[in-house]
């Protein structure tokens, strides 16, 4: 049974999806303090999150069958992603389900601020009839800045165009065409903050942006503009913004999301000209039911059927993709472990190349699956798809990839060359029909081997007698082979021979071989 623990409030549909799964028991234990989480996360496979429960080292470290977290929604900073990454968990999101519903609560805030909804509603309750008082704005012909041109950004920038705002964009990552093509205008941030009377912040928090509208960026600002928060709280820095709504410079500003969540007793909350809600920028029934759905498949999807989709610490192998080059991730796979075999000593670099028509194929999947193979047999912990690349880079060794179209003997040629200090082992690999994996090179030696099951290396002097002499000693022990390859060395005197047994060959029986004239090596492998 593969165990899920949903530990944040999850839409039904995404529940029920686990429940209606064969082979998944799903169980639904929210609000959990750290310390009980960390007691019961060994049981389960997944875990299911929203923005509630911080997945930490401590957590992680405790969660010993963890496969994978799943993120109902966008924002991951309750994640330590590289913490999850060294110990192979992958960890995904839903970056689409709620972005809508986010732009939407984005531009509510700019309305409910610009005409005093929440405080009208609060005055009103109160028995009063502040008319005067609570006075607004039009937002038409006003200019909006849009910080951000995201899914959600580019949505708020889009809605306010409906309302007849001028609306500008500030965006690093984004090229101005592309934000003119969608028909804003791409300016810098400081002329952002000289022309916006509203200002919207839709980027991930990041050690660039946190902070990003702080007292420098207010006094950089139009006197009397509005700051809308509904990316991540600590973006807008929450001193300063206090200090500029305070002083008047910030006529005032809509918070959905703050530094700590929930924000306890805070000193923004003194000011009426603060509005805000408590993170339900997400929080409509559509968006819920989008991302517990979405989760939901995307954890069954990988446990199930190892396609990884929407994860942020490995590369997506979705469908398509996957059928294309899951076999070949396979040969990727043997290969690493036969090399991880040949290694004589700690291994420094890896080489990897592709040749032949690999064309429209994303081959990081590939490497990867090269480089589990190889580090497996080397380290104590689990090697797996996400933590391959880590573990290699904590360990030293250099990766390096290549492709080239050229194919010579074969369509498609996978060759991977494994350096240590005493030397470099050279296999290639490829796949004969569709699934047959087959390793046609080693070192200087043509062959055919099948990379599967109690192989017994041998390097011998190709002379008549030499492999009749190996197979009468293992005969002897009672060792059936059932297959042997033999690749002869290219303008040498050697051969190299490939014996399959039935059975893993003993100690003894391999000092034996060693032992037998015109062998030169014997090098057992498990694969
Ligand atoms: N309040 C809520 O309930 C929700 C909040 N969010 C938050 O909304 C924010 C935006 O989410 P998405 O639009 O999905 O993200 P996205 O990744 O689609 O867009 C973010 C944009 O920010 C830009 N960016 C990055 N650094 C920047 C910088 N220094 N200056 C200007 N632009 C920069 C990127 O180029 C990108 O275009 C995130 O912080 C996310 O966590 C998302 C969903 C719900
Ligand atoms: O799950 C939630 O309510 C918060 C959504 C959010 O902040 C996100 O998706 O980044």
């Amino acid at each position: 049974m593969i165990k899920v623990l949903v530990s944040d409030v999850l839409g039904d549909a995404g529940i029920q999806i686990f429940k209606d799964t064969d082979g998944i028991e799903v169980d639904v234990n929210t609000g959990l303090p750290p310390e009980e989480l960390k007691k019961i996360i060994g049981d389960y496979d997944a875990l299911v999150i929203r923005s509630a429960t911080k997945v930490t080292e401590e957590i992680l470290d405790a969660a010993k069958k963890l496969k994978v977290v799943g993120r109902a929604g966008i924002g991951l900073d309750n994640v330590d992603i590289p913490a999850a990454t060294k110990r192979g968990v992958v960890v995904m999101n839903t970056p689409t389900g709620n972005v809508v519903t986010t732009a939407e609560h984005a531009i509510a805030m700019m309305m409910a601020l610009t005409r005093n909804i929440p405080q009208g509603t609060l005055s009103l309750k109160a028995g009063r009839w502040d008319k005067k008082k609570l006075q607004g704005r039009e937002v038409y012909n006003k200019t909006l800045g849009v910080i951000g041109f995201g899914k959600i950004g580019s949505i708020v920038a889009d809605r306010a165009r409906g309302l007849r705002m001028r609306v500008v964009v500030y965006d690093p990552f984004v090229t101005p065409e592309q934000i003119q093509k969608a028909g804003f205008e791409s300016i810098t941030l400081d002329e952002l903050y000289a022309q916006s009377d509203y200002i919207s912040v839709h980027v991930p928090k990041l050690k660039e942006t946190t902070g990003l509208l702080d007292k420098t960026a207010f006094a950089k600002m139009k006197d009397g503009v509005m700051i809308m928060n509904c990316a991540r709280g600590g973006i807008v820095n929450e001193d300063d913004l206090q200090e500029a709504i305070a002083s008047g410079k910030v006529a005032g500003a809509a918070l959905d999301v703050f530094e700590t969540e929930p924000p306890g007793e805070c000193r923004l909350f003194e000011l009426d000209r603060l509005i805000c809600t408590p993170h339900l920028g997400a929080s409509t029934r559509e968006a819920q039911t989008n991302v517990a759905v979405a989760v939901a498949q995307q954890i069954i999807d990988y446990l199930i059927n190892g396609t990884v989709i929407n994860a942020v610490n490995v590369p997506s192998v979705a469908g398509d993709l996957l059928k294309k080059i899951g076999p070949y991730m396979a040969v990727g796979d043997r290969m690493g472990c036969l090399q991880a075999q040949l290694a004589d000593g700690p291994v420094n670099s890896v080489t990897i190349e592709y040749t032949g028509d690999f064309k429209g194929m994303d081959m990081a999947p590939v490497s990867t699956a090269i480089l589990k193979g190889l580090l497996t047999p080397m380290v104590k912990y689990a090697v797996n798809s996400v933590n391959a690349p880590v573990v290699a880079k904590d360990m030293g060794i250099k990766v390096t990839e290549s492709t080239t179209a050229e194919a010579e003997d074969y369509t498609h040629l996978i060759t991977l060359r494994v350096a240590t200090e005493k030397g470099e082992n050279v296999v290639a690999g490829t796949l004969i029909g569709r699934r047959d994996i087959k390793v046609v090179k080693i070192n200087n030696f043509r062959l055919e081997l099948v990379p599967e099951g109690h192989i017994l290396l041998i390097f011998n002097k190709d002379r008549p007698g030499a492999i009749g002499g190996i197979g009468t000693t293992l005969g002897r022990h009672n060792i059936n082979i059932g297959r042997m390859h033999v690749g002869q060395e290219q303008d040498g005197e050697h051969n190299i021979i490939f014996l399959q047994t039935d059975t893993q060959v003993p100690p003894e029986v391999i000092e034996e071989l060693r032992s037998a004239q015109m062998v030169n090596t014997v090098t057992p492998l498990e694969l």
